[in-house]
């Protein structure tokens, strides 16, 4: 009798719910539901559709009742720092605002004045970026002080809908670190920064870890799709499982590759020295107290806007195709830079933006997605030299996971450009690290290392080396 595991990933741009089995010691994979995920607007700020969004599952989940597949058990991973927050009825007190929301702008240098980068990097090992949980807690304590005073539950996106399935409450490790609340050496909230800040700290849920099986789904939802299963918990952020699915990570830097680009490497302490952060990596947590030394950088996002911005008249292939037709040289931008984190035009943010440095302004759709391109892999080179240097070591490959690995044009960039040795694939590799997840959790597979050997033998990898044409151009 097959056993499935059912995971559902849903990422900032697109959603999925994937059924997974063991057969003859390969992982089969079967989609059985794919959604959008866009950010609406509610009651003044972006918000994530959560509603629609457990709605989804709920869809997927009687799409495997109407194939005859009864999952034994279902995880749940999503973007990560947005969360929402419940009141003492277990009812919602707020919406899932966006990371994208202007509503933590200037936050993040009031906060720094609070406590110092150097004390809250040294406690916590996470990055800065301005739409970092503790920005957003911080924001809504400034603006509407009210509903931080009824909060009793404080659950992150995923926590939120594995609550919807199981009423249980629980604060996942991996997506929880993401916060920047959590300290990196005890593993569990920091008391001392949550109370400074004024939080109560009893909202914060007991924390849990990968594999922990939370429990059965509610009977009213196994009433409704027919059978029940338990819920186990993957690494709840998304790339926490994305990495677990990296083939082999020895002498590797990995890029997740979606509408982020984090470009990192898997660690077993945190690296909190000033150097890291200078570069603002961050020690996200993992899997078996693993660390990801990683840094975000925009990603895709800026092709899914510029998408967006026409109309979705050509699909991500066309653009690759496009930007292959474009032979001169195209203007470069610094990626990174807050503009584009949420712009009215994306193809009009990055055509001021060459205006602005005196370059040559990219015009047609193929130019504008090869400015996208060829300045996100710059990004990634100064970042493959800032690991290198923390590292003091040359990484020999790196290996690129998730829907962007498809982009063919991008992984041969990537190759020529840092000279190194390039693969790509798994693209769906957080389905499948949520999956391997739940498999080791019932004791189908016996450890993570089992788990890469798996991934290697069931999926493609494709290869790239660089090119014997010298690529042009430089690091803005
Ligand atoms: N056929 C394709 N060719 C090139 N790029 C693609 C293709 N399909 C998807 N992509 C890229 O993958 C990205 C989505 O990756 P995905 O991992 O699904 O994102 P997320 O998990 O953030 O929603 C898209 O923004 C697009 O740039
Ligand atoms: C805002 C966070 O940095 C973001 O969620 C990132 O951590 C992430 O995991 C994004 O995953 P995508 O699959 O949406 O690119
Ligand atoms: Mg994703």
């Amino acid at each position: 009798m097959k056993k499935y595991c059912l995971s559902v990933d849903i990422g900032a741009s697109s959603g999925r719910l994937v059924l997974g089995n063991l057969e003859k010691g390969r992982l089969e994979l079967e989609e059985v539901h794919r959604f959008g995920n866009e950010i609406i607007e509610k009651n003044g700020h972006f918000c994530w559709n959560i509603e629609a969004l457990f709605d989804e599952i709920k869809s997927g989940v009687k799409k495997c009742g109407n194939l005859g597949i009864v999952p034994v058990s279902i995880g749940i991973d999503t973007w990560a720092v947005d969360f929402v927050l419940l009141d003492e009825h277990d009812q919602l007190l707020t919406d899932a605002v966006a990371y994208r929301d202007p509503r933590t702008d200037g936050v993040m240098e009031e906060v720094t004045e609070i406590f110092m980068k150097e004390r809250l990097y040294l406690e916590t090992g996470i990055q800065f970026q301005k739409f970092n949980t503790i920005y957003q807690l911080y924001a809504l304590k400034k603006q509407q002080p009210e509903l931080l005073e009824k909060a009793k539950t404080f659950l992150m996106i995923p926590d939120y809908l594995h609550f919807l399935l199981t009423g249980k409450k629980t604060n996942e490790y991996t997506n929880a670190t993401s916060t920047q609340l959590i300290n990196a050496f005890t593993r569990n909230w920091d008391k001392d920064i949550i109370r400074e800040l004024g939080f109560n700290y009893e909202m914060f849920q007991e924390i849990k870890m990968p594999k922990t099986v939370l429990g059965p789904i509610k009977k009213e939802l196994a009433a409704e799709f027919g059978f029940t299963m338990d819920v186990i918990l993957p690494a709840t952020h998304d790339t926490g499982s994305a990495v677990l699915a990296i083939p082999q990570l020895e002498d590797t830097i990995y890029i997740s590759s979606g509408t982020w680009s984090l470009i990192g490497v898997e660690n077993y302490f945190p690296i909190c020295v000033t150097k890291a952060l200078d570069y603002n990596f961050t020690n996200e947590g993992g899997m078996d107290y693993q660390f990801r030394f990683l840094k975000n950088i925009m990603g895709l996002w800026m092709i899914q806007e510029v998408r967006r911005n026409y109309s979705n008249r050509y699909s991500f292939s066309d653009l690759v195709e496009l930007s292959k037709a474009v032979t001169e040289t195209t203007a470069l931008v610094n990626v990174d830079d807050s503009r584009f984190l949420k712009p009215e035009n994306m193809v009009e943010e990055i055509q001021g933006y060459c205006m602005e440095t005196g370059q040559k302004v990219p015009e047609s759709p193929g130019e504008i997605a090869k400015c996208i391109f060829e300045s996100l892999v710059n990004s990634y080179q100064r970042a493959v030299f800032e690991i290198e240097d923390i590292f003091e070591k040359e990484f020999k490959s790196i290996n690129v996971i998730g829907g962007g690995s498809q982009n063919e044009l991008l992984n041969q960039l990537i190759a020529d450009t840092t000279k190194k040795e390039v693969f790509a694939g798994p693209v769906e590799a957080t389905a499948i690290g949520n999956l391997v997840v739940q498999l080791i959790a019932l004791g189908e597979i016996a450890d993570i290392k089992e788990a890469r050997r798996i991934v290697q033998q069931s999926f493609e990898v494709k290869k790239y080396v660089k090119s014997e044409v010298e690529k042009q151009g430089g690091v803005v």
